[in-house]
């Protein structure tokens, strides 16, 4: 752990790392919530690739339902149940993410999310990179970690390969792509089993919540 205070930085334009966002009361009624949305319906679980792979990370989704590569109003992938509904209170704290990642009050009254993708990684869980962009909106990804630390690898709109910046997101820490950066390749490199002292309910692992707009009607 390190002692130096660590402080809001832009990755690249449009991407920006906000450390310790969320104080740790917000980071246990986040990992409350999921946990309840992942019992179902519509239950979390490691998505299967259209190649037959499958997922490391388990996800449960709000809004919309997630599978590789497209969303749909059922999980028809997992039980057939209509996805739990995005609640206002996370549209609420997706405005104030953009808000204050950006220093743009008006970007943040603009943003309208409907969709949550809970991804949890366990000790050996990763993400290889990959561009979000299943949905039509362009509007930024908000995306909040809770737990172990990870490495998170943010890259450039045009392959999965160099340039890119390896980022440590630990509990609490926000992070927000959008603009030129919405279309970036990114990927969780790995996690760091241990690495969160927080007493923030999650007695392993890694949570990450990615807020988005749909674009859908
Ligand atoms: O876990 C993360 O930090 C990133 C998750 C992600 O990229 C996604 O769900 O599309
Ligand atoms: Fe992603």
């Amino acid at each position: 752990m390190s002692l130096l205070p660590r402080t809001r930085s832009e990755i690249v334009p449009g991407a920006v790392h906000v450390p310790e966002w969320l104080d740790v009361d917000a980071q246990r009624e986040l990992v409350d919530a999921c946990r309840d949305w992942a019992r179902g319906p519509a239950p979390m679980r490691a998505a299967m690739t259209p190649g037959g792979g499958q997922m490391s990370v388990q996800t449960v989704c709000l809004g919309w339902h997630w599978r590789p590569y497209r969303y749909s109003r059922t999980a028809d992938d997992v039980d057939g149940a209509p996805v739990t509904p995005f609640p206002d209170w996370l549209g609420d704290l997706g405005r104030r993410a953009v808000a204050e990642a950006y220093g743009d009050e008006a970007a943040g009254t603009a943003y309208r999310p409907d969709i949550a993708l809970v991804n949890y990684y366990d000790d050996a869980a990763r993400m290889g990179m990959h561009q979000d962009k299943d949905e039509e909106s362009t509007a930024p990804v908000v995306s909040l970690s809770i737990g172990d630390a990870c490495v998170f690898r943010f890259g450039n709109t045009e392959n999965r390969n160099r340039p890119w910046t390896d980022i440590e997101l630990c509990s609490g820490d926000l992070f927000v792509f959008g603009g030129p950066a919405r279309f970036a390749y990114h990927g969780v490199q790995k996690v760091r089993p241990g690495s969160c002292l927080a007493d923030n309910g999650l007695s392993s692992g890694r949570l990450n919540i990615t807020v988005r707009e749909s674009g859908f009607r």
